[in-house]
């Protein structure tokens, strides 16, 4: 039987994290991917749902230059995004991707390692033991329960960059992050699209306010909104695809499925290493380890966060406490702020606590909020829609921040740092931002903050005293 020191299972964010890592540090590495490296972000998800966002905000932009005071002579015509997709996802899959895995090995596409014990695992009748093994498997579309929908042909993350062509009608189940993205990108490249979710607001897990904004954007550029919406049904009539939902009938080509993930840890045989899990992933401790010593899960399978860059940073947390000899200063995933920016336009972007976990967790704070509107480089730009708010005591301690608006998910780093790394609004205002940046407007809230404090009580009467 083949021995390593580590085995990775699946090689998608978390496991290319792991192994790139640990290979890195000349630790012999087996990783085992079923399918293809780069997991669902690289081939089904974050890189081939931007590419077509991209797509769909050129020819927006191309349809609206008269706001820049240029004409376009003849009209645009959609001819072929989802192929232009299909070849960058390819291009990002190659020599580039690979070379990081250069000193590890690879078994790629021959089937799913499944445990035989606690330190071996088996793919197509092979065995490989190791003392530590990573379990990064990732998750799969959740189709709900709606009758008719498991007979219809529909569209997932899996298949919808597959399609030839732009559907002249599509129907989205879900105003989660994937049904919002895709029903901006779909309706920019000429697609009639309707969103039905069960929530109150896009972006259900976010900030109400951001989400009304979104959704008054979609509205604009002619997208239906169908909140708190039961779908009854879904059919197909004569190759349409026909929608029963409480607020009327929809016909259309396509329908997309959008309504979360599921766990899907079957093929991997836990139960034989012993390894517990439920509906909601593979149950780990601080550390991102198991019931099982030397066993980890990370990523998506975990059921955290499900986000690329939780993925692989949990990689990065486990493989650390795996080679941590010292059990006082282990790496703890719940001690990382985990942002999320969703790519429509506006972007919207969140870093710790929302206005409404605030008050749901009865803390006393003040909300600090400036518009991209009162700004001279977004109106330049013709940039106007969004904010910047700011949870934060009145002493400065800053506990979240929701950012709607032109580079939303770039300035939201700035409030990552400063929330991890206790860093208040009096420190952001102190830091000088390059004008006219965008990012400019987080030290604006901070100033803004700031005048709220100088405006009354001592310090005007110093400044009258003193001058
Ligand atoms: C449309 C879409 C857009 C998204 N956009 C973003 C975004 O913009 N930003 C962001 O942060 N996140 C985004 N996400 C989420 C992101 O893709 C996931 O959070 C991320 O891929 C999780 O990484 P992972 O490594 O845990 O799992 P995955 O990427 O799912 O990878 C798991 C891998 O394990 C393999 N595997 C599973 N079981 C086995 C087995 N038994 N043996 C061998 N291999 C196995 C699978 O084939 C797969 O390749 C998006 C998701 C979707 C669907
Ligand atoms: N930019 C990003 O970071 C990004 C982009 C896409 C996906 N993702 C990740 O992928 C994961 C999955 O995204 P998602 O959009 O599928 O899920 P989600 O959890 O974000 O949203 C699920 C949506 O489905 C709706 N829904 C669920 N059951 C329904 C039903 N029976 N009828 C009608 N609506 C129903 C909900 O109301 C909600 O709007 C997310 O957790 C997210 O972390 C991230």
């Amino acid at each position: 039987m083949e021995k390593h020191d580590l085995i990775v299972i699946g090689m998608g964010p978390a496991g290319m994290a792991v192994t790139a890592m640990a290979a890195n540090m000349n630790l012999d590495v087996l990783a085992v991917e079923k399918h293809k490296v780069g997991g669902e972000c690289l081939n089904y998800g974050c890189i081939p749902s931007k590419a077509l966002l991209k797509a769909g905000e050129a020819n927006e932009v191309t349809k609206n230059l008269k706001q820049y005071g240029i004409k376009l002579a003849a009209e645009t015509e959609i001819d072929n995004p989802l192929e232009i997709v299909r070849n960058k996802v390819e291009e990002i899959s190659g020599a580039k991707t690979m070379k990081a895995f250069d000193r590890a090995k690879l078994i790629v596409d021959q089937g799913a390692a499944k445990f035989v014990d606690k330190k071996t695992i088996e793919v197509e009748g092979q065995k490989y033991t190791a003392d530590k093994i990573f379990i990064a498997a990732g998750t799969r579309p959740m189709i709900p329960p709606i009758p008719g929908l498991k007979e219809v042909d529909k569209l997932t993350n899996l298949n919808i960059f597959e399609q030839e062509d732009i559907a002249e009608k599509l129907t989205i189940i879900g105003g989660g992050a994937i049904g919002s993205e895709m029903a901006q990108a779909f309706s920019r490249l000429g697609s009639e699209v309707n969103i039905f979710q069960i929530d109150e607001h896009l972006l259900p897990s976010g900030d109400e306010e951001a989400g009304r904004v979104l959704e008054a954007k979609f509205k604009e550029e002619g997208i239906g909104v169908y909140n708190s919406t039961t779908i009854e049904k879904v059919e197909t009539k004569n190759d349409k695809i026909i929608t029963h939902t409480e607020k009327g009938v929809f016909k259309s080509d396509e329908i997309l499925v959008a309504a979360g993930r599921e766990i899907y840890l079957e093929p991997l045989e836990l139960d034989k290493a012993g390894i517990e899990y439920d509906q909601n992933g593979i149950k780990v401790n601080s550390r991102l380890e198991t019931n099982v010593k030397g066993v980890y899960a990370v990523g998506d399978c975990n059921g955290k966060s499900l986000f690329s860059h939780a993925a692989m940073h949990q990689g990065m947390l486990a493989l650390m406490n795996a080679i941590n000899p010292t059990p006082i200063k282990q790496f703890k995933h719940e001690d990382y702020i985990v942002p999320w920016s969703v790519f429509t336009k506006p972007e919207i972007a969140q870093a710790g606590m929302t206005e409404k976990e605030a008050q749901e967790k009865g803390i006393d704070f003040e909300l600090i909020k400036v518009k991209y509107a009162d700004y001279g480089r977004t109106i330049a730009d013709g940039k106007p829609e969004g904010f910047v708010k700011v949870i934060c005591s009145s002493k400065g301690k800053i506990f979240g921040a929701t950012i709607v608006g032109e580079a939303a998910s770039e300035l939201i780093q700035e409030w990552v740092l400063a929330i991890q790394h206790n860093i208040s609004m009096f420190d952001i205002m102190m830091t000088q931002h390059s004008f006219p940046t965008i990012s400019l407007l987080n030290k604006r809230a901070a100033e803004k903050w700031m005048m709220g404090k100088t405006n009354s009580g001592i310090v005007p009467k110093m400044a009258k005293k003193f001058i």
